[in-house]
């Protein structure tokens, strides 16, 4: 039978940061590489804020096609006819800003996470998405992962039984004398201007793997809005340094732990002799996940059988050979693919609901912690014309 042709999404990248360049570069391999075959991407042009010469700069870095359009605003970008999909890249103070710019310009947007600064926010961004018939979706790249599907998998076949109870945590060892951290206070991790803190950041990792886990698994009749208990500790910026939650399913009886910190790590040597940083445990046993919680790298599943052995389950993140890359945020961008390629508007493994709960039991745990962001940053009123989207710093 003869193979049809990959179905192509043109994107656009809407700044010229780290991530940026990471999943651009991710965009560029060949999906064959990670044997894909239905979808191909294409970068068409890029944008920077502060100058079209750091477009220009990031094309050629990124080893992008010639013929790619640099541009010196956000604006010129969304407004560009080759561009199928705009994939958004600034921290996250500038997310509902920029992802609304995109959206009014008809454009489908790939937002990077934490989606926004507040829930009401996010569902500002979801009402237009729906109103205008546009893809949308939080760039959580984990849940896209070969490894998270097994593990979603595993629970649903009922691997460990009823599953009670998820720790997760990412924590990432920044601590440093006199109470800092390592990072300038104008830097977008602590900069509250910027929606820096943990919980935005990293704490999304943790409760991505508690709602993979407690809430995205169960059926779509039984999902229950979680109850929040927070802790929080105040780095000296505003943001938050770290923050633990408690969540509980009262229906499911079960419990999520979501632990984060810039000063503490959740694999102290980065060898992973610290054992898991998620624990998703069941009746009847239990799976562990190894390696970063953006970036898992094995699983262990753990039975009542197991009889004292639990080999690791290895997944490796392919690589192009002739790019010499491959991060894993391609599975991302091929899910976007293929739901602009099948008319779906969000996607079923991180659907609008369950990015609106997250982003509420995070807005809960600010709100316990007394973290708050600037008006700018926070307000759900779009404003083409914000310092966010027309890059006056
Ligand atoms: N999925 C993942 O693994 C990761 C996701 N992220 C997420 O990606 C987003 C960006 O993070 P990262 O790439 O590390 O950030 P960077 O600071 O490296 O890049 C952010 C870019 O946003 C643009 N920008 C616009 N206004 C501002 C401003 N006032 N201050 C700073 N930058 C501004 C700039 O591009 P320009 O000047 O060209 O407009 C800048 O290069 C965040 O939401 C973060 O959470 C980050 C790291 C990993
Ligand atoms: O999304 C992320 O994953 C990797 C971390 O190092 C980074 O701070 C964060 O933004």
């Amino acid at each position: 039978m003869a193979s049809s042709s990959p179905f192509t999404v043109r994107w656009g990248i809407l700044a010229t940061g780290w991530i940026a360049e990471t999943f651009t570069k991710d965009l560029l391999i060949n999906p064959a590489t990670r044997d894909v075959h239905d979808v191909r991407h294409e970068v068409v042009a890029v944008s920077s804020s502060s100058a079209k010469q750091r477009a220009v700069d990031f094309i050629s870095k990124v080893k992008a096609p010639s013929t790619t359009t640099a541009y010196g605003s956000y604006h010129e970008l969304v407004a560009d006819p080759n561009v199928d999909i705009i994939y958004v890249a600034t921290p996250h103070s500038h997310h509902f800003q920029n992802a609304m710019l995109a959206l009014e310009a008809g454009k489908n947007v790939l937002c990077e996470k934490s989606l926004t600064v507040t829930a009401a926010q996010t569902r500002k961004l979801i009402e237009t998405a729906r109103a205008k018939k546009l893809f949308f979706m939080e760039a959580v790249w984990t849940r896209y992962f070969p490894l998270s599907i097994k593990v979603r998998e595993l629970i649903t076949s009922g691997a460990i039984g009823n599953v009670y109870r998820t720790i997760a945590d990412l924590s990432i060892g920044c601590d440093a004398p006199e109470g800092k951290v390592n990072f300038a206070d104008t830097h977008r991790m602590v900069n509250a201007d910027l929606a820096g803190g943990a919980l935005l950041d990293l704490g999304i990792y943790a409760l991505t793997w508690v709602f993979q886990s407690l809430y995205h698994t169960q059926p779509e009749e039984e999902k229950e809005a979680p109850n929040v208990l927070a802790s929080v500790n105040k780095y000296h910026t505003g943001a938050d340094e770290t923050t633990s939650i408690i969540l509980q399913f009262p229906k499911h009886r079960s419990h999520g732990i979501a632990l984060t910190s810039l000063r503490i790590a959740s694999d102290p040597d980065e060898h992973g002799t610290g054992g898991a940083a998620i624990r998703i445990q069941g009746s009847s046993g239990e799976i562990q996940v190894f390696g970063p919680a953006y970036r898992p790298t094995g699983y262990k599943l753990i039975t009542r059988n197991s009889g004292g052995k639990a080999d690791l389950v290895e997944f490796a993140i392919p690589k192009d050979p002739e790019r010499d890359w491959g991060h894993g945020m391609f599975w991302e961008a091929d899910e976007a693919a293929r739901c602009l390629r099948d008319g779906q508007k969000e996607s079923k493994t991180l659907p609008w609901s369950e990015s609106i709960v997250i982003m509420e039991v995070m807005d809960e745990a600010l709100r316990q912690g007394g973290v708050t962001y600037p008006e700018v940053i926070s307000t759900d009123v779009f404003d083409p014309q914000s310092p966010l989207n027309t890059g006056k710093r």
